[in-house]
């Protein structure tokens, strides 16, 4: 099952409830899909491009209109609504954009419903099929037997299907390699340990947790061979990424082990720098409950200042290689990066 799709409404998997429960969210209306985005319900950046560009589509047939102008019209109000739910990855306003334009092309209601939805259609279809490209580009990488650590959650949950970072580890052992995986929880949201220790149990894969303080630790003793990442939004000079990455890459860096990130071209943003990117600030209460899910459980004081970044910047001097669906590309990324990818 694909983890956002049409069934005559946008259909997603609601991830806050894994990895004990499993239940599918129907959103008719784009507000219920936008708040599907802002509560991660549907998160990971391809994922969310999907997302954006369904709910430009939802937004066409949500109701009924007088004339395709108020359509297009209210179509338009809605993008801008679903852009304004989270701001650092970039693939979500690609998705919107897209869709938006193809909507705008047609002439009727009927019209624009149609090349809205078939536009949606292409983008998820399109995402799946760069995740496997990506996966086999990347799985060059990796040796049979090889450890990788992992952070956040970047495999079918993040994505249409199949992932981008765990993706490349999926591609990895359907070529029958040995791959262990290393996965860091990820706090606070825990997209680590809910999320791709779930996925990688339910496919066989070898799996250890370890808390994200436990990064360091692992890569002392030499139990780490190298470490996939996925991506947000990658600029000229960074990799914008779960909170927590930066870390990852100077221990990696630390321990001269290969530090590689897995992105489609849709999170390049290559002409901006990190200066310029807004990095989603989120809510306290998900620091100071155990469970935000049921906001239970204090595990600060109810009143503590908190600071709740919820990505960092990789500079592009701690990574190894960019993994893409047009390959793996390396230093000097302002010279190959626009080659390869076609900027
Ligand atoms: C395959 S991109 C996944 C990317 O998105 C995650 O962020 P969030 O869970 O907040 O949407 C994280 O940065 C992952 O690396």
């Amino acid at each position: 099952m694909r983890t956002i799709f049409w069934d005559g409404c946008v259909k997603l998997i609601d991830q806050t409830l894994l990895p004990d429960k499993f239940e599918i969210i129907e959103c008719r209306r784009v507000e219920e899909l936008a708040d599907a985005i802002k509560r991660l319900a549907v998160r990971g950046a391809p994922a969310l491009e999907a997302a954006g560009g369904y709910g430009v589509a939802l937004a066409a047939h949500e109701r009924d209109f007088s004339s395709v102008d108020e359509l297009k019209e209210h179509v338009k109000r809605a993008a801008e609504f679903l852009a304004s739910t989270r701001p650092t990855a970039v693939n979500l306003f690609y998705g919107i954009e897209r869709v938006l334009k193809a909507a705008m092309d047609g002439n009727s209601v009927e019209e624009v419903r149609q090349l809205a939805l078939s536009e949606a259609e292409k983008i998820a279809d399109e995402d799946v099929e760069r995740n496997k490209q990506m996966g086999k580009h990347g799985a060059k990488l990796l040796e049979d037997g090889f450890t990788v650590l992992t952070y956040c959650n970047t495999g079918r949950l993040a994505t249409v299907d199949w992932g981008t970072a765990l993706g490349v580890i999926r591609s990895a052992v359907e070529e029958g390699k040995k791959i262990k995986v290393i996965a860091c929880e990820t706090r606070p949201l825990n997209q680590g340990s809910r999320l791709t220790a779930w996925e990688l149990m339910k496919d066989g894969i070898e799996v250890t947790l370890i808390t994200d303080s436990m990064a360091g630790i692992v890569m002392q003793k030499g139990m780490v061979d190298c470490v996939i990442v996925g991506a947000d939004r990658i600029v000229r000079d960074a990799v914008f990424n779960k909170i927590g990455t930066y870390t990852v890459a100077v221990l990696a860096k630390e321990h001269g082990i290969p530090f590689y990130v897995a992105a489609p071209a849709t999170t390049f943003d290559w002409g901006r720098e990190a200066k310029d990117v807004v990095i989603e600030e989120r809510s306290r209460e998900e620091l100071i409950y155990c469970n935000i899910k049921c906001k239970q459980s204090l595990i600060a004081p109810s009143d503590v200042k908190v600071y709740n970044p919820a990505f960092d910047a990789t500079p592009l001097k701690y990574v190894t290689a960019l993994i893409t669906e047009k390959g793996v590309i390396y230093p000097p990324y302002e010279e190959n990066v626009p080659k390869i990818l076609g900027f």
